[in-house]
């Protein structure tokens, strides 16, 4: 029960960002990936999320597995409202009341039917959090999650999703420790000396 990155090397022009970088990623578990800015934590994901294509090298394990993710630009419907968003990646049968309820859990409550155009970075964030949750995802990848929301929220946000995704494989990326232990993962340190 693992996923594994093999020999990968991932290049853009002159730049090697992973080369011949080999991990096995455990599942059922929750990692989070740190390292420097720039190190390719967000590259690793999108590799492993099949955005992006290895120069070199395979990854094992993670096919047919059904995906959610909440990226760091979120990647929303902008004119659509927070229950539409999430409605979109729920099966018909999915009551809207608890799109509703798990919004209203993570502090989304007067706002559910406004555009999220007029919402800020961290309600925002908070609406692509619940809809990678919903959408019922066998594997979670989660590219900083937290960035945004204020320390309160963070532990709130944070006690939420660690125990909707308790038993899931998880795979986020965070500069702050504290992300890390309020979601009980295992750290792993992205540190190529490349
Ligand atoms: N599509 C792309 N084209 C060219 N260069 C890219 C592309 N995507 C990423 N890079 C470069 O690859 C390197 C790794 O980027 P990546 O976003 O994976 O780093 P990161 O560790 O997630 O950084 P941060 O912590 O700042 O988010 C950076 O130098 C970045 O500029």
């Amino acid at each position: 029960m693992e996923i594994t990155m093999k020999n990968i090397t991932k290049v853009y022009g002159d730049l090697t960002v992973l080369r011949h970088f080999n991990h096995t990623f455990r599942k059922g578990e929750t990692t989070c990936i740190m390292g420097p800015s720039g190190c390719g934590k967000t590259t690793l994901l999108r590799l492993l999320m099949g955005l992006e294509k290895p120069d070199e090298g395979e990854i094992l394990g993670l096919s047919g597995l059904r995906l959610g993710a909440v990226f760091q630009e979120y990647r929303l419907c902008e004119n659509l409202n927070a229950v539409s968003n999430v409605r979109m990646v729920c099966s018909h049968a999915f009551p809207k009341e608890r799109i509703i309820h798990a919004l209203t859990e993570v502090g989304i409550t007067d706002s559910l039917y406004k555009p999220v155009r007029d919402y800020s970075g961290g309600m925002k964030r908070r609406v692509a959090i619940v809809r990678a949750v919903l959408s019922d995802p066998e594997i979670c990848f989660l590219d900083e999650p937290f960035e945004g929301l204020d320390e309160a929220t963070r532990s709130a946000v944070g006690s939420w999703l660690y125990h909707q995704l308790s038993g899931k494989t998880v795979l986020m990326v965070s500069h702050d420790e504290e992300d890390a232990l309020r979601m009980d993962a295992s750290i792993f340190r992205l540190d190529q000396d490349i």
